[in-house]
């Protein structure tokens, strides 16, 4: 057989019917349902008359609405409320056995509680009506054919969301569009599996369909401990098979993109989109300096909507807010990057930060370790799980005009709240610039 890529594989087991000319029809081996998009979902199958085909298969949870704080406390905003209520009452009608609500120790952001639950696997198809889920990808499944392979080690201080940073920042907004990316390399393998899921999250901020990296030894460790992943003898007959999965040696891709790791440093956004980035060290670049005139216009339109000049230094800004959350960067692993950075120190007096664990047991595992003591003492606020102030869809949002660094994946106009400022960066920087009150290289922190 021709030597094939992972992409290929999983497909080619999933097609269930092919016609020249017509889209493939693809089996699905996990349904991934989120408040936002499965109303009009459910309308469809109730007026069709139809049922859900596998409940078993199907996963939902409520995350973008929720609010943050105690659970105690009821949801003030009605939308959000008859959202949430909306899936109650869908979850109930087409019985989910498998639907974490608010108050469950299951729930939390989608994109983080399929992997941490075990519902996600290697060689899985996997589809949710979100963008975000590139991020399964990272367990070696096909939530196509595009190559980045990140060589060598990482350097000290240069974290998984740097790599992504470093990628898109290389490739643009668009550089992935019409292909699923697939991420290689010593630096690649090297990540934990959160790190992975930072990768493979942003994908779809580089335009890519998906993103996704071949199950190893890292992947099937961290799967043998997933409370809903199969267990045994089961689970080692199906490792064997996925380490199939793997891109076969000669099988080519239709584009390969090559980053040395030596090149990356920590990153920080300085615009309204997550290529517009740069190196902590640098400064903002100069509109002028841009090839085309499309590419001016929009530095210049997203300096004035940040508030920031050209050939400002990146140290220099200063921020109002800290947001350390999200399904880019709300995993036990990025929690604890944070905490090491902020543990003995204290927020900056000009700063409000706050963390907001990715799920209800990310939550529980940092507490267990006592993580939240650490922010705490530091003086950052520790919330409840959800999406939160990834987007100003609950209680959690910027006034006009603040200034956030920002654990999330997108820095839109608008999309932490009206006329907020978004800067992006890993939960390393975020966390040190807490602490500064501005952005700081936290290699030398
Ligand atoms: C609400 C949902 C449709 C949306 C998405 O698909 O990405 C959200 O999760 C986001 O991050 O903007
Ligand atoms: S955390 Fe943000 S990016 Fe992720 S699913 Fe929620 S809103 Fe979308």
């Amino acid at each position: 057989m021709a030597a094939r890529t992972m992409f290929e594989k999983i497909w080619n087991a999933h097609i269930v019917h092919e016609e020249p000319g017509q889209p493939s029809l693809i089996y699905v081996d996990l349904h991934l349902v989120h408040e936002v998009t499965s109303p009009q979902a459910f309308d469809g199958l109730r007026l069709a008359g139809r049922k859900v085909r596998r409940p078993d298969l199907t996963v939902a949870t409520a995350d973008h609405n929720t609010p943050t704080w105690e659970l105690t406390r009821p949801i003030e905003d009605q939308i959000s409320k008859a959202q949430l209520d909306a899936l109650d009452r869908n979850a109930a009608e087409f019985g989910l056995p498998n639907y974490y609500d608010r108050f469950s120790e299951n729930q939390g952001i989608v994109h983080v509680i399929g992997p941490d639950l075990g519902y996600t696997l290697p060689g899985k198809t996997v589809v949710c009506g979100d963008s975000h889920t590139s991020t399964h990808g990272a367990l070696g499944c096909f939530a196509v054919d595009h190559g980045i392979r990140v060589d060598g080690p990482l350097p000290n201080g240069v974290s998984a969301k740097d790599v992504i940073f470093g990628i898109i920042g290389k490739i643009g907004v668009n550089g992935g569009t019409g292909h699923v990316i697939e991420y290689t390399g010593e630096a690649i393998r090297a990540l934990s599996m959160d790190g992975r899921m930072t990768v493979c999250n942003m994908s779809i901020e580089a335009g890519a369909r998906a993103g996704m990296i071949a199950p190893d030894d890292t992947t099937f460790d961290y799967v043998r401990t997933r409370p809903y992943a199969p267990k045994g003898a089961e689970l080692e007959a199906k490792i064997e098979e996925w380490r199939g999965l793997v891109t076969d040696a000669g099988a080519t891709y239709d584009k390969t993109v090559v980053i040395p790791a030596s090149e990356l440093t920590p990153f920080v956004t300085w615009g309204t989109k997550p290529d517009m980035v740069a190196s902590v060290t640098d400064r903002i670049p100069d509109p002028a300096s841009f090839a085309t005139a499309g590419e001016r216009e929009a530095a210049e339109r997203a300096l004035e909507y940040m508030g920031l000049e050209a050939n400002q230094a990146i140290q220099d800004i200063k921020i109002d807010r800290v947001f350390l959350g999200a399904c880019t960067n709300a995993r036990i692993d990025d929690l604890r990057a944070a905490a090491n950075v902020i543990k003995g120190r204290q927020v900056n007096s000009d700063v409000y930060a706050m963390v907001v664990p990715g799920s209800a047991r990310v939550k529980m595992e940092a507490e267990a370790e006592g993580l939240d003591q650490v922010f705490k003492e530091a003086g950052f606020d520790w919330r409840v799980a959800g999406c939160s102030m990834c987007l100003g869809m609950n209680p959690d949002i910027l006034e006009p005009g603040q200034r956030c660094a920002s654990t999330s994946n997108r820095n839109f106009e608008g999309r932490q709240g009206n006329g907020g400022r978004t800067h992006l960066v890993s939960p390393e920087m975020a966390a040190a610039a807490a602490i500064a009150g501005h952005f700081v290289d936290v290699r030398d922190f």
